[in-house]
């Protein structure tokens, strides 16, 4: 296709076109012809025929009204006709995989000149991998697949997988023996749970919450205990299955009967006279990914206690669609077991160890949850401050506002800390085995979790009334903020309550204190 030639003009030429049938107009020292376009403007016409407007410099009034990535779209970047004598333009979005250099717009280790005593060459490559791969491959996909509702797509998933991605959120271990990482940016044995940190962050650029979801989570909460508790038998079947050959698993713990309380749980699975078999049945509610999994990793109610079963796909497995207020790209299903048959050897774990099995998940899974909602957060940060900076209100930047900067600075507090309290934890899991992990951080992993999502949701409640309407609103400036604000609720319920997380916290911290306490 032929590049079209831009003609250098000068201010005195462009203020010449300031008729409605010949209307141009400056943004960023590009000239745009909207003479034909004013007709289709969505924000209308007459905005254009404002004498400070035709045939003028409208970049300070365009930016106070669109973002950037508005001029980017073919059907918009086709009218600029020309650019100003003698001028560059200034305004431009972050190049395919670059970091931001907006103020906490990156975690502070990625900030020139900052330091940090966690990160080594390895996860600085890893970093710069993946935000080129996520930009280029994910970043389109998340949109697309959060607008239209439809699964993510399987040959982005097919990339992903590839590229290690699935397998990185995995975490450390034997998992990973053999495979090429991020092309080779980080070996399978220096690869520890701040890679995993950094993997987790990468993929949550987008900020597409239901895809979020949609994007495997299902699969790193569903896979776990398998490579964690399941027989060496089971393992060499799922494990490359999902790692590699795209199927898909699913945790169904969650029940109409039992959330938080998993001790509540009513599936039952009951063996067969000839102890051959399980037969499971029951139902499983708001289970992730599960619209299309292959394999469900279940907790049931046994003779001997709670056990959990893996469950493949079969006649009597049904799984429908619930509707939640992010996207079905999510694939959250209820699933229900009516008469499954499935072999002994899936118990995974020993049979009656069933809550140990699903309690130990969880601490991974929390820690997955806050380590993307951090991401999540600090998105919504960069665009505030981006808000207030270009946005005037009584004839001055949002910015010239104490009340506004008060709100910045209380974001950029939860923002900060929250991530900083997370590399802590995540600095002690590279130092502790599984068990010990279990033993020691499930209180600071459901403190720091249920500290970051009342952040997150503080954050939401502030950022809306920074943007306005905006804030309200699925297009436009706003965008990101009203998808937050509507689903931020998520990371407070996925994988505890705020309530039931900070009681678990204080309960392990009053187990663990010292008997000569006392003040
Ligand atoms: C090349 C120039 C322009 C293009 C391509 C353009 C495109 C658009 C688009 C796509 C929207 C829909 C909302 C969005 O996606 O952000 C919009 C809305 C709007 N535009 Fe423009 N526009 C241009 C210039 C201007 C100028 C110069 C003004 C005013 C001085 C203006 C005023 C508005 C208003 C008031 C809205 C509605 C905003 C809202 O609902 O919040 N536009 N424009």
């Amino acid at each position: 296709m032929a590049t079209k030639t831009l003609k250098i003009i000068s201010r005195e030429e462009v203020a010449k076109h300031n008729t409605p049938d010949d209307l141009w107009i400056i943004v960023d020292a590009k000239v745009y012809d909207v003479s034909r376009f004013k007709d289709l403007h969505p924000g209308g016409a007459s905005v254009f025929r404002v004498e400070e407007i035709a045939g003028q410099d409208a970049t300070e009034a365009f930016y106070g009204l669109h973002r950037h990535e508005v001029l980017k779209r073919p059907q918009y970047a086709r009218l600029q006709i020309g650019k100003i004598e003698g001028e560059e333009s200034i305004i431009f979005s972050r190049e395919v995989g670059t970091n931001s250099e907006v103020p906490y717009g990156e975690p502070s280790w990625l900030g020139k000149g900052f330091h940090s005593p966690y990160y080594k060459e390895s996860h600085r490559r890893l970093q710069r991998e993946l935000r080129k791969f996520v930009d280029e491959v994910i970043m389109p996909d998340a949109f697309a697949r959060e607008g239209d509702g439809k699964r993510p797509s399987q040959d982005v998933i097919k990339a992903a997988n590839d590229f290690g991605i699935l397998a990185m959120r995995m975490g450390p271990g034997k998992h990973l023996k053999g495979l090429t990482l991020a092309n080779g940016a980080v070996t399978p044995e220096e690869f520890d749970c701040f890679h995993e940190f950094i993997v987790l962050q990468e993929i949550a650029l987008p900020g597409q919450r239901g895809y979020s979801d949609g994007f495997q989570s299902g699969c790193v909460i569903g896979l776990s205990p398998v490579l964690n508790f399941a027989s060496p038998t089971v393992q060499a079947k799922v494990v490359p299955d999902v790692l590699q050959n795209g199927k898909f698993i699913a945790l169904a713990i969650s029940e109409a009967f039992a959330g938080s309380d998993v001790a509540g749980i009513q599936t039952t699975a009951k063996k067969t006279e000839d102890g051959k078999h399980w037969i499971v049945n029951g139902h499983k509610k708001w289970i992730t990914n599960g619209m299309w999994a292959d394999y469900f990793t279940v907790g049931c109610k046994t003779e001997k206690g709670h056990t959990v079963i893996l469950v493949e796909r079969q006649d009597g497995v049904e799984t429908k669609p619930i509707k939640t207020s992010y996207s079905p790209t999510a694939g959250t299903a209820l699933v229900t077991f009516e008469d499954v048959k499935v072999p002994v050897e899936n118990t995974i774990g020993k049979e009656g160890d069933g809550i140990y099995v699903m309690l130990s998940n969880f601490n991974h899974e929390r820690w997955m949850i806050t380590v993307l909602a951090a991401r999540c957060q600090r998105i919504i940060l960069e665009d505030c401050l981006k808000w207030v900076n270009q946005r005037k209100a009584f004839g001055k930047p949002l910015s010239s506002q104490a009340v506004v900067r008060s709100k910045i600075a209380r974001m950029v507090a939860r923002v900060e800390s929250t991530h900083n309290w997370l590399e802590n934890i995540t600095m002690q899991m590279c130092h502790m085995s599984y068990k010990e992990q279990a033993a020691k951080l499930a209180g600071p992993i459901a403190l720091a979790k249920m500290y970051a999502t009342q952040c997150s949701q503080d954050i939401a409640e502030d950022a809306v009334q920074v943007f306005g309407g905006r804030g309200i609103t699925q297009t436009g400036m706003g965008h990101a903020i009203e998808h937050f604000h509507r689903t931020v609720t998520f990371d407070t319920i996925l994988g505890g309550t705020e309530d039931v997380l900070g009681d678990l916290g204080v309960r392990q911290a009053i187990r663990q204190m010292p008997k000569n306490a006392r003040l």
